[in-house]
């Protein structure tokens, strides 16, 4: 990706069980922030469905075909990068969490299905983990994909910080009361692995749900570039990658980790 890197978050809500009007509000809003000018453009998690895991089975995408074709055909029309957040999906009879990534020619340069399935929300009943992390190269830049739960798992971070990516991204569906719990851990993903961690939450209802945004965009050093509100809304911003191996030399933690005193279970 060019330098510096345009990023927009389209913080949406989320129509529960209703595939058509979700991708027909993705295609609006992805039309617009391309308008806008931007490089990459990240979606929330499960934007298909949303939540409606009881019929789940039925309204997921088959093969992810559905996303591949439009989301796909929309990154070649604006010849822009796009993180599809994450949609319900299904293969060989099994029901995923699964991020696609588009780059400019409509390619997917990969997939990533959420491995870490979030029990409060049943997710383990009706959804198969992925089983590989999602570690890709978008542009020329290294990123890194994980999705919601994900983010309070230090050792995916660090996987993916180890294996060399300089950027995270983190769509997600966060719920009311655990505010404090997204941000901060956010900010600590981004300081002990000195890299960007870049989230896109829903906003909106699902029965006594309320997901509240305020998608973020912290840089290597923990600060804070961006945090949308409560509101539905595109939210841009942007990136300067070199600041990731000049903190990363400032304070050399990859150098001086100690590996071999580490528990590895
Ligand atoms: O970890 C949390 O508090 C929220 C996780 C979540 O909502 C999810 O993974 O869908």
């Amino acid at each position: 990706m060019k330098q510096p890197v345009r990023i927009a978050l389209l913080q949406m809500d989320i129509a529960l069980g209703d595939p058509a009007t979700n991708f027909a509000k993705a295609t609006e809003w992805i039309d617009q922030a391309a308008a806008q000018g931007t490089d990459l453009i990240v979606l929330p998690e499960m934007w298909n469905t949303a939540y409606s895991l009881h019929n789940i089975r039925e309204i997921a995408d088959q093969n992810g075909a559905q996303t591949r074709e439009m989301i796909g055909a929309l990154a070649a029309k604006h010849r822009v990068n796009i993180l599809a957040g994450s949609v319900a999906d299904v293969r060989d009879g099994e029901v995923y969490n699964t991020t696609y990534l588009f780059d400019r020619t409509g390619a997917v340069v990969g997939d990533y299905s959420k491995i870490h399935l979030f029990r409060l929300m049943d997710e383990e009943k009706y959804l198969q983990g992925g089983e590989q992390i999602g570690r890709f190269s978008l542009d020329g830049v290294e990123i890194g994909s994980m999705i919601c739960y994900d983010l309070r798992f230090p050792e995916l971070s660090r996987t993916l910080s180890l294996s060399g990516a300089q950027v995270v991204f983190v769509p997600a569906e966060w719920p009311h009361p655990r505010l404090n719990h997204w941000r901060h851990l956010q900010i600590a993903r981004a300081i002990e692995n000195q890299m960007f961690v870049v989230s896109c939450n829903r906003v909106g209802r699902a029965g006594e749900t309320e997901f509240f945004g305020h998608s973020m965009v912290i840089d290597p050093w923990g600060e804070i570039l961006l945090e949308a509100d409560e509101t539905e809304g595109i939210h841009h911003v942007t990136i300067d990658l070199g600041v990731v191996p000049e903190i990363r030399s400032r304070i050399p933690i990859f150098e001086d980790r100690r590996p071999e005193l580490y528990s590895q279970k």
